[in-house]
C-alpha cells in the first residue's frame, strides 16, 4: 500500500482551520472544500491520458484528454463535504455513493447505503472520506468496491490515524492512501488525536 502525505503551506493551513474548535459549520465546510482540491490534485498526478489532435485559433496542436476518469465515491456523511470539489477538478467523472455510520460503542461501521456501478473491473476509484481512524469503515467502503471488481482504489483522506493506515495496509486491498496528515493515534473513545473532532458533526450538525 503506498502512502502520500501531502505537504503544501496551502493544505496546511487549511487543515489548521478545520481543526481548530473555534470554526464553525459553514467555515469548516468552506476550508475542507479547498483542502479537497488539494487532495485530488495531487491523487490525479499520475492518472492515465490520452493525446488529442485539436485546431487552436492559429494551428493544430496535440493536447490531452483523461483516458479513464475515476469513480468518485464519497462515504456518507463527512465525505460529502469532499464530493463536489472533486467533481470541479473531474467533471468527467461519474459519482457512486456508500453510506456507512460507526457505531460509537463498538466502533464499527454500518452500512446504510450502496449506489454503485455493477462492474468496477479496469476502473480506477477514487474514495472519499476525512476520516480514516480505526480503518474499519474505510476496510468496508473499499471491500464493497473490490466485489465489484475494483483493483485500483485511492483513497482520500484529511486525517489518517496510524492504527488505521496499519489495518488497511494488512487488508490487502489494492489501496493508495493520500491524506493531509498522520496524527498520533486514537484516543479510548476511537477518535483521531489531535484530530479534529467528528467530521460529519463539524459540517452538518450532530445527529
Ligand atoms: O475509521 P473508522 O474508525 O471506521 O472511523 C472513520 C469513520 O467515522 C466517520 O464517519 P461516521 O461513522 O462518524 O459517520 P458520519 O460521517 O455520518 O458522521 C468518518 O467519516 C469515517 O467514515
Ligand atoms: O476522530 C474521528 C474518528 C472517527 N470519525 C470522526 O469523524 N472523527
Ligand atoms: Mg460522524
Amino acid at each position: 500500500m503506498k502512502t502520500i502525505v501531502v505537504d503544501h503551506p496551502l493544505a496546511a493551513a487549511r487543515l489548521t482551520t478545520i481543526r481548530d474548535v473555534r470554526t464553525d459549520n459553514a467555515t469548516f465546510r468552506a476550508a475542507l472544500r479547498e483542502l479537497s482540491l488539494l487532495l485530488i490534485y495531487e491523487a490525479t498526478r499520475h492518472i492515465e491520458t490520452v493525446d488529442v489532435q485539436i485546431m487552436t485559433p492559429v494551428a493544430k496542436t496535440t493536447g490531452t484528454a483523461l483516458a479513464n476518469p475515476p469513480l468518485l465515491v464519497p462515504v456518507l456523511r463527512a465525505g460529502l463535504g469532499m464530493a463536489e470539489a472533486s467533481m470541479a477538478l473531474l467533471p468527467e467523472s461519474q459519482m457512486g455513493f456508500v453510506g456507512l455510520a460507526r457505531d460509537e460503542e463498538t466502533l464499527l461501521p454500518r452500512a446504510y447505503m450502496e449506489s454503485l456501478p455493477e462492474d468496477l473491473k479496469g476502473r480506477p476509484v477514487f474514495v472519499l472520506d476525512p476520516m480514516l481512524a480505526t480503518g474499519g469503515s474505510l476496510e468496508h467502503a473499499c471491500g464493497m468496491l473490490t466485489s465489484r471488481g475494483a483493483d485500483q482504489i485511492t483513497v482520500l483522506c484529511v486525517l489518517a490515524a496510524p492504527e488505521g493506515l496499519k489495518k488497511l495496509e494488512e487488508s490487502g486491498l489494492p489501496l493508495t492512501i493520500i491524506t493531509a496528515s498522520i496524527d498520533e493515534r486514537l484516543n479510548e473513545s476511537g477518535y483521531i488525536v489531535p484530530g479534529l473532532g467528528d467530521a460529519g458533526d463539524r459540517q452538518f450538525g450532530a445527529v
